[in-house]
């Protein structure tokens, strides 16, 4: 096999049906395939993936090596995610912190920065607000960067998102209906999303070509399709649970036993937190579900 003389490094933006397109380091878009004996190897090359390609000018290039990957999701397929902007709607859909802290933990597991930002703000009464400062104020204690606008899409909330996308790879996810489409729409106008496009996107139902793309927003870039369900299964042993609560890993070197599930242990430094009003309430609640879920949960079979 004769080496193409055009090697090249850069960043796979978009797959559809077989084909990735690459922004190489000099700027230039080209498009590719992977090579049989690379795909042999089972790789199959993601949106996302930092790649050595052939690009000769006249004709579409090859993938020669992907570099190896800091994260990846399934859904969307996409590698090296930065963070994931948690669109969370204080109402339509109801406001739930179960699923808040699902997401979390999800995004825990999947080592991927979260970024909550709450939608649809505007819908509250002035009596429910202080609930979702409250809210805020304790997420952020936890060490989640919450951004909480009362009058949403204020300049401040925009901007504050604009200045996370920077210079980041991100996925967003949330509820359909959550407001992803609207949001996105704020901090990228020419996007110009129909509200509802993107699940239209996410290859639900009819939708047969898998087109993933990263798009260039707010000098950064974002998935075009939205992440994981948080109902996917967790792939979790409850044991290990309580080290993806960030506070309950951080009280946990305090529980008097090692290994404490801060459930009927005597001892144990989360519970007394909880108690405490250090740790917020709902996370216990929720972290306590979680648990139960876990160790009914049916082996998981793999490959
Ligand atoms: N009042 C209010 N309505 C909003 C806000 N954000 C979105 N909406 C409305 O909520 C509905 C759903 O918004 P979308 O942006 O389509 O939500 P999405 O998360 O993209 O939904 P899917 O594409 O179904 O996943 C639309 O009718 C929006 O106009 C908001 O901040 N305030
Ligand atoms: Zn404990």
């Amino acid at each position: 096999m004769k080496g193409g003389g055009d090697v090249a490094e850069g960043q796979i933006r978009q797959s559809l049906s077989g084909f990735y397109d690459v922004m190489t380091t000099s700027g230039r878009l080209v498009r590719t395939r992977a090579r049989g004996n690379f795909r042999s190897r089972k790789i199959t090359p993601l949106v996302g993936d930092q790649v050595v390609i052939d690009a000769p000018n006249d004709h579409e290039g090859y993938i020669l090596e992907v570099k190896p990957r800091r994260n990846q999701l399934v859904r969307p397929p996409v590698a090296n995610v930065d963070q994931a902007i948690v669109a969370t709607a204080v109402r339509e859909p109801v406001f739930s912190t179960n699923l808040l802290d699902r997401q979390l933990l999800a995004l825990e597991i999947a080592k991927i920065e979260p970024v909550v930002y709450l939608t649809k703000t505007d819908l509250l009464t002035a009596e429910e607000q202080p609930e979702f400062v409250q809210l805020a104020a304790d997420y952020r204690q936890i060490g989640y960067q919450v951004i909480y606008d009362p009058v949403a899409f204020s300049q401040t909330a925009i901007t504050a998102l604009d200045e996370l996308l920077e210079d980041k790879v991100s996925v967003i996810m949330g509820q359909t209906g959550a407001g992803k489409s609207t949001l996105l729409n704020h901090v990228a106008p020419d996007l110009d999303l129909a509200t509802g496009e993107i699940s239209a996107a996410l290859n639900r139902g009819k939708h047969t070509t898998r087109r993933v793309s990263l798009l260039e927003v707010a000098g950064g870039l974002i998935a075009d399709t939205p992440g994981f369900s948080s109902y996917d299964a967790f792939d979790l042993d409850a044991r290990s649970l309580g080290q993806y609560f960030r506070e309950f890993r951080r009280a946990a070197v305090n529980c008097r036993f090692r290994g404490c599930v801060h459930v009927n242990e005597p001892g144990c430094a989360v519970k007394a937190m909880v108690e405490s009003g250090e740790i917020r309430q709902s996370r216990y609640e929720n972290y306590l579900l979680l648990y139960q879920a876990l160790k009914n949960q049916k082996p998981n079979y793999r490959k």
